[in-house]
């Protein structure tokens, strides 16, 4: 398990940071950096995918007061879960660029208040699914804080399967829906909530692949182990790119065959899927930071616009 010195160190992250970070115009005010605390870009995505596994499992029974509060729930916990893997991460996170002027590093937030800020919202958040959703939602949800934050945040530094662990509480958060909608059993129970895990974890890994590789030499400087800090061609980041990107292509039928989604949902997974793919494909043949930045941007669109395909096939067509 991780060792946490929370005393007098803001001050030496301040220096450190400061001695490399350009100058700010202004400040970030005290919520902007509360906010940044929690990762507010990706909590939008992952809660996009909560309600969307609420509302697959739910179908014609979906009751907006509880896909609410699970979505309050699981946006408290995911933001609690981002708090601490920044607290844990800030020794690193000041020696990368990309993250150095974060609120910890930079010493704009004590140790001691995002401690207490992370562990009071995901607190507040389980409490919060246990007390207005169900107990299966709420075991979903603490299982994806758990692996997020003491699982794969310490994994970082170790091996570079950390993206492959870091994937299942990435996947988790649909399933956190799944549950909420219909416990652990009924419907399609336990084969719907893993099509829609598989989609999202097979989608993690070239997404990641494509941030590792245009931040490899941050990563390396701040001693995270990551695929293309041992791969400096970029064949082998490339290959498995290319790989994890066309498995994604026949889940347009196996999804289906599990129950859920059908002609709308596979039309709508190759098309988006092959355009994915051609974007790693082209980073394959020309392993530049741009051509890496364009899978970055393809793994953006795609995740909404298939699950924005799967939603639409379960709720119009079916
Ligand atoms: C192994 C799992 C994952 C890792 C290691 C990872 C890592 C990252 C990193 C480092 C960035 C910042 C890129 C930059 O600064 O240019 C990013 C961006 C992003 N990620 Fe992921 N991610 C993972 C999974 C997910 C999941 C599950 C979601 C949501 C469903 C997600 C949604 C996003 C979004 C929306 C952005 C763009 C917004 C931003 O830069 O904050 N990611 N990801
Ligand atoms: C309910 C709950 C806890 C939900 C959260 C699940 C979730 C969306 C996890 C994201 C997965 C992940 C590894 C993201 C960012 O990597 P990173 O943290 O290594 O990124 P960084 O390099 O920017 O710190």
């Amino acid at each position: 398990m991780m060792k946490v010195t929370l005393t007098g160190e803001a001050d030496t992250l301040t220096s450190v940071a400061s001695a490399v970070a350009a100058p700010r115009a202004h400040a970030p005010s005290r919520f902007a950096d509360y906010l940044e605390l929690t990762k507010p870009r990706i909590a939008v995505m992952a809660l996009f995918t909560v309600g969307a596994g609420y509302l697959l499992a739910a179908g014609g029974a979906a009751e907006w007061r509880v896909l609410l509060n699970t979505l309050l729930g699981a946006g408290l916990v995911a933001a609690g879960g981002s708090a601490l893997n920044q607290l844990f991460e800030r020794r690193i996170d000041a020696r990368m660029r990309r993250t150095l002027k974060r609120p910890l590093p930079a010493g704009r937030i004590s140790p001691e208040e995002a401690a207490a800020f992370g562990a009071g919202l995901a607190g507040a958040g389980l409490a919060y699914l246990a007390a207005t959703v169900s107990l299966p939602a709420t075991v979903a949800a603490a299982l994806t804080f758990v692996a997020y934050v003491f699982v794969y945040t310490p994994m970082k530094t170790k091996t570079a399967w950390n993206t492959v662990v870091g994937a299942v509480p990435g996947a988790l958060p649909p399933v956190i829906g799944w549950f909420a909608a219909q416990g652990w059993n009924g419907g399609l129970g336990w084969k719907g909530a893993l099509a829609v895990f598989a989609i999202l974890f097979l989608w993690q890994i070239p997404h990641f692949l494509a941030i590792a590789w245009m931040y490899r030499a941050d990563y390396s400087a701040g001693g995270l182990k990551m695929l293309p800090g041992c791969d400096p061609s970029g064949k082998r980041t490339a290959f498995v790119m290319v790989v994890t990107a066309a498995s994604l292509l026949p889940l347009a039928f196996l999804v289906p065959l599990a129950g859920l989604g059908g002609w709308l949902f596979a039309a709508g997974a190759i098309v988006f899927g092959a355009l994915f793919l051609r974007r790693t494909i082209e980073f394959a043949r020309d392993r530049t930071d741009r051509k890496a930045r364009r899978v970055l941007h393809s793994s953006l669109f795609y995740l909404p616009a298939v699950f924005a395909f799967l939603m639409l096939d379960a709720l119009l067509v079916k």
